[in-house]
Formats: C-alpha cells, sequence, structure tokens
C-alpha cells in the first residue's frame, strides 16, 4: 500500500518499482506505480477537500499542521535513518534533514504572516482590504536529495495558505515519502488534503498535464523543469515554481586563514557526496603563492575525507551517492573533462562496484577553453586558475545557470565589487554556498528558476492577493460624476 488517495493507502496499478539503500543494494521498498486513473483520483480527491480545508479558518488549519509538527519531532530519528537508508547519505546529516523539517513549520506560520498576511486601510474610495487566498490543488514535484525536507518546504506552506495537495516524490526515494504522509495521518489531517501518488515519468507526466491542477511546485532538475516549463506554455492562470539546478562558481582571493578558506571550499563543494543544488562545481583560484598553497591544501584535505556507509561509525563525511548509476555518472564525467584537456589532481573513484559509494574528485580544467556548462551533481570539483578579478568574475558568471556563488576574499571592498556584478540567487562571502536558511528566500535566476523563489518566500507562491473595496452598506456619493442624475 504506498499512495495515499483520500486517506486510504492504496496499492499501485501500474509498473513495479523499488527503492534500494544505495551502499549495497539491499531492496528497502517495493511497490508498483500509480497509473492515470489513480493520478486522476487523487486529484479528485484533492478537489473536494479543498474548500472545507481552506474555508475553516488559519487557526483550525495550523492546528493540524502544529499537530503534524509534534509527529515529527516525536518520530525524528526514524525520519533520520527512513533518508538515511534510502538516499545513503551519513546519519549526522540526516538528523540535520530531519530539524529542518521540523524548523519549517514555524518558519512558513511567520512567513505567511509577513507576507501574504491581511490589511485594512480608509481610502478615499472607501475601506482597503487586502487578504490572501490558495490558489486551490496544487501538484508537488520533490528530487531525491532532499526527499524530506524539499517536499516538506512546498506542503507546509500551501497548506498554510489552504490549499490541497497531490505529491509525486522522486521515484528513487518513495520510502521517505511513504513515512512523512503518516505523520499527517497521525496529525489528523483530513482525507484528502494531501494525497501521494508514487511513480516515474509516466505517473509525473499524468500529475503535471491534469487540467485539474492550479498550480505545480517542483523541486528537481533544469531539464526537468524546462520541460514542465514548456508544457506549461499557453497556461498563465496556472502557478509555476521552479527550483533547479546550478553551475555554481566560488571565487578565492587572499586571505589569512588558509585552513578556513579549505573547509569552506570542502564544505561547498563535497557535503551530500556534491549532491546539493547549492555545490560549488567550479572554484577559481588565483595564480598566486597563496592559490597553490591552498590548492595543495585541498587536494591533501580532500584525500583524506572519510567516505561510507550511512551508519558506519565513526560518522563518514560523504555518504553514498543516490545509486551505482549516478554514481557511474560522475565517473564518466571525470572522463569527459580529462579528454577534453583537464588535469587529475584528486581523482574521483567508484569504492565498492555497482554501489553509490564513491570518493570526492578534483580536476584543473583551466586548459579547457570551452568549459561544458553542466551540473555535474557528484563530488567533483572543477579548479581555473586565474589572473586577475575581473577575469574571475567574468569566468565565474559565464554560465546559463544562476543559482549560488561565492567569495573568499578579506576585503571588504573585493565583496562589494563581487556583490554587484555576481548573477545568482544565493550569493556569500567568506562562508560555505551551500546550507542556506530556511529564514531567507531560497531560489536562482537564469536556468536556476523561475523567480519563484523557495524558503521563506514560498509563501508568496502559496496564494494569490485579494484587494477589496468596502463599505457596510450601499451609500451616494457627496458628488455625482458629470452627466448623471440619480
Ligand atoms: N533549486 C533547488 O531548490 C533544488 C533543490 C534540490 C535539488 N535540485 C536539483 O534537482 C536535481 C536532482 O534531483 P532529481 O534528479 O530528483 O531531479 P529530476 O528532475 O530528475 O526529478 C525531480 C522530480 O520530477 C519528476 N520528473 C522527472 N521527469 C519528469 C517529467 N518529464 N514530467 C514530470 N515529472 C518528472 C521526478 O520523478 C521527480 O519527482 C539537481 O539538478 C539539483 O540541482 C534543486
Ligand atoms: O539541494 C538543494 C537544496 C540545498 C539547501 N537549501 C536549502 O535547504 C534551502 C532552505 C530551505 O528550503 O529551507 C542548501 O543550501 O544546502
Amino acid at each position: 500500500m504506498s499512495h495515499l488517495i483520500n486517506g486510504q493507502w492504496v496499492d499501485g496499478l501500474g509498473h513495479e518499482m523499488h527503492s534500494v539503500n544505495p551502499a549495497t543494494n539491499q531492496v528497502i521498498w517495493q511497490g508498483r506505480s500509480a497509473t492515470e486513473e489513480q493520478v486522476d483520483a487523487a486529484l479528485k480527491a484533492a478537489r473536494a477537500a479543498q474548500f472545507r480545508w481552506f474555508s475553516q479558518g488559519l487557526e483550525a488549519r495550523l492546528a493540524i499542521i502544529n499537530a503534524y509538527k509534534a509527529q515529527l519531532e516525536a518520530n525524528k530519528e526514524q525520519m533520520a535513518l527512513t533518508i538515511a537508508e534510502e538516499t545513503g547519505k551519513p546519519l549526522w546529516e540526516t538528523r540535520t534533514e530531519a530539524a529542518a523539517m521540523i524548523g519549517k513549520v514555524g518558519l512558513s506560520i511567520t512567513a505567511y504572516q509577513e507576507r501574504t498576511g491581511s490589511k485594512e486601510g480608509e481610502t478615499p474610495a472607501g475601506r482597503a482590504v487586502l487578504r490572501h487566498k490558495p490558489h486551490g490543488v496544487v501538484a508537488v514535484f520533490g528530487p531525491y536529495n532532499f526527499p524530506g525536507h524539499l517536499p516538506n518546504g512546498h506542503i507546509v506552506p500551501a497548506l498554510i495558505a489552504g490549499n490541497t495537495v497531490v505529491l509525486k516524490p522522486s521515484e528513487q526515494t518513495p520510502r521517505v515519502a511513504e513515512l512523512m504522509l503518516k505523520l499527517w495521518q497521525e496529525a489528523g489531517l483530513p482525507s484528502g488534503v494531501v494525497n501521494l501518488v508514487q511513480g516515474e515519468l509516466d505517473t509525473g507526466k499524468a500529475l503535471a498535464s491534469h487540467p485539474e491542477i492550479d498550480g505545480l511546485f517542483f523541486t528537481g532538475s533544469s531539464r526537468t523543469g524546462h520541460l514542465l516549463h514548456q508544457q506549461f506554455g499557453g497556461e498563465p492562470g496556472k502557478i509555476l515554481a521552479l527550483e533547479m539546478g546550478g553551475n555554481n562558481p566560488l571565487i578565492v582571493r587572499q586571505v589569512a586563514d588558509e585552513a578556513a578558506a579549505v573547509h569552506d571550499i570542502i564544505q561547498s563543494a563535497f557535503i551530500s557526496s556534491g549532491q546539493r543544488c547549492t555545490c560549488a562545481r567550479r572554484l577559481y583560484l588565483p595564480r598566486t603563492d597563496q592559490g597553490d598553497a591552498i590548492l595543495a591544501r585541498l587536494v591533501e584535505a580532500t584525500g583524506k575525507i572519510r567516505v561510507g556507509k550511512f551508519d558506519a561509525e565513526p560518522q563518514p563525511f560523504m555518504g553514498s551517492m543516490i545509486s551505482a548509476s549516478a554514481a557511474q555518472a560522475m565517473v564518466d564525467a571525470q572522463a569527459r573533462l580529462r579528454d577534453l584537456g583537464g588535469e587529475t589532481l584528486v581523482e574521483l573513484r567508484q569504492l565498492e562496484a555497482d554501489t553509490g559509494l564513491v570518493s570526492p574528485g578534483i580536476i584543473d580544467v583551466t586548459a579547457i577553453g570551452d568549459l561544458p556548462d553542466e551540473e555535474y551533481f557528484g563530488p567533483l570539483l572543477q579548479v581555473i586558475r586565474y589572473d586577475d578579478f575581473d577575469q574571475a568574475i567574468e569566468l565565474a558568471n559565464r554560465t546559463r545557470y544562476g543559482l549560488s556563488a561565492g567569495l573568499l576574499s578579506d576585503s571588504r571592498d573585493e565583496w562589494e565589487y563581487f556583490l554587484a556584478r555576481s548573477r545568482a540567487g544565493i550569493v556569500n562571502w567568506n562562508k560555505q554556498i551551500t546550507g542556506a536558511a530556511g529564514s531567507a528566500p531560497f531560489g536562482g535566476i537564469g536556468a536556476s528558476g523561475n523567480h519563484r523563489a523557495s524558503a521563506y518566500y514560498a509563501a508568496d507562491y502559496c496564494a494569490y492577493p485579494v484587494a477589496s473595496v468596502e463599505a457596510d452598506r450601499v451609500s451616494l456619493p457627496a458628488t455625482l460624476a458629470p452627466g448623471l442624475e440619480i
């Protein structure tokens, strides 16, 4: 029973699916995908539940949403374990993901009140009132790298605003989604308010193209996001929020603390085995003695990074990638860059055949004239040596993406210079470029998003404003318009 439709757990009627622990290939979840008819049933359930969910009022909705938060708190270790088993991420890290899911509730309530609250004031035309209303039924698509936190980051604000939801999680992480929905049920969520359909491409397409949806909130690759955007062409009445990938640059300048710089680079490039949308993919190092020294320290520290299974003791910094094929894709990407003229400084290696366990890699791609503008979604850092700051900024901006960017420099003037010229939605100074806060907006420009930032600004795409001019009774104005006699 892997789909939740109208409050009932049902078996899928589509094709067989399974998910594995990617470090061992042990099967940890099996089921069948949802068919078009099951997607249709889930959307009809969401539609039937929507007005009642909205019209009961914010306080009643928040009572259930806070009960869900309490369920997350009571089951946070189980959530962390489930995410770790299915994604391969180490437990220390999935505990932070479970904590982010809990934190999301309070942040989203504050954001809803601050960004989409109501207000009223007197105007010459009468009492002007601003309110916000939900779009209706929204589809949520989640990625595999944060299978709890990121779908949760769409669902919680959507429900606060009064929408109902059909969730299609990544086909690589069905088990996490199942646990999340069980916690919503335990919290007393009425039937049909959140529905879960598991599946791959067919299920995703059936949901995204269904006429019943009023909006779609997507977190995933730029490729899929662009397909969805094309599909939504000619549908201006539907809200589409796209949170997509990046090819993120990090520039290093003069710094006093080289060890701290190396730490920020490693946290930017290799956390979550490089499977974060914000990860640094391109590192710009000056052609100076200090650039050489930082690179030497980085190579040494990268070679010492502990990689291992999610529950290994002592804990690894990097767990398994999501699958053996994702690991192989990184080995292939490294080979392609090498063929183009890249020089391997630390080799990314698959550590155990047919698993997602890989070691982190660094490749110097300075000699590649036309560097591919690709998001390599794994622990492979490309290094580019540069001569002057303007050149580094120009190269850093040479991407169709624009998610995150960073500068490591002890000069405030350089930071201000960089900030003014960088093209990204998240731009950090002397801090890692991963690990964004839920109390800030989160989104990118270019191929990274469609100007519907998530996290603190998710409230904005979950509700639309309704402006009213109101009076308690109809009354004639003191002066009639010329030419009128009443
Ligand atoms: N900007 C962000 O907030 C953010 C956060 C996390 C991950 N990401 C990006 O997500 C990617 C990794 O996640 P992924 O591999 O799961 O992404 P993906 O695009 O392969 O899948 C995302 C979701 O879309 C579904 N899907 C795939 N093709 C579809 C189609 N044609 N029609 C409808 N649905 C479809 C998938 O089943 C999944 O549920 C990376 O590119 C990463 O940068 C972005
Ligand atoms: O993989 C992409 C997300 C990475 C993560 N971003 C967030 O968690 C955004 C904050 C939020 O949604 O609450 C990161 O920056 O590491």
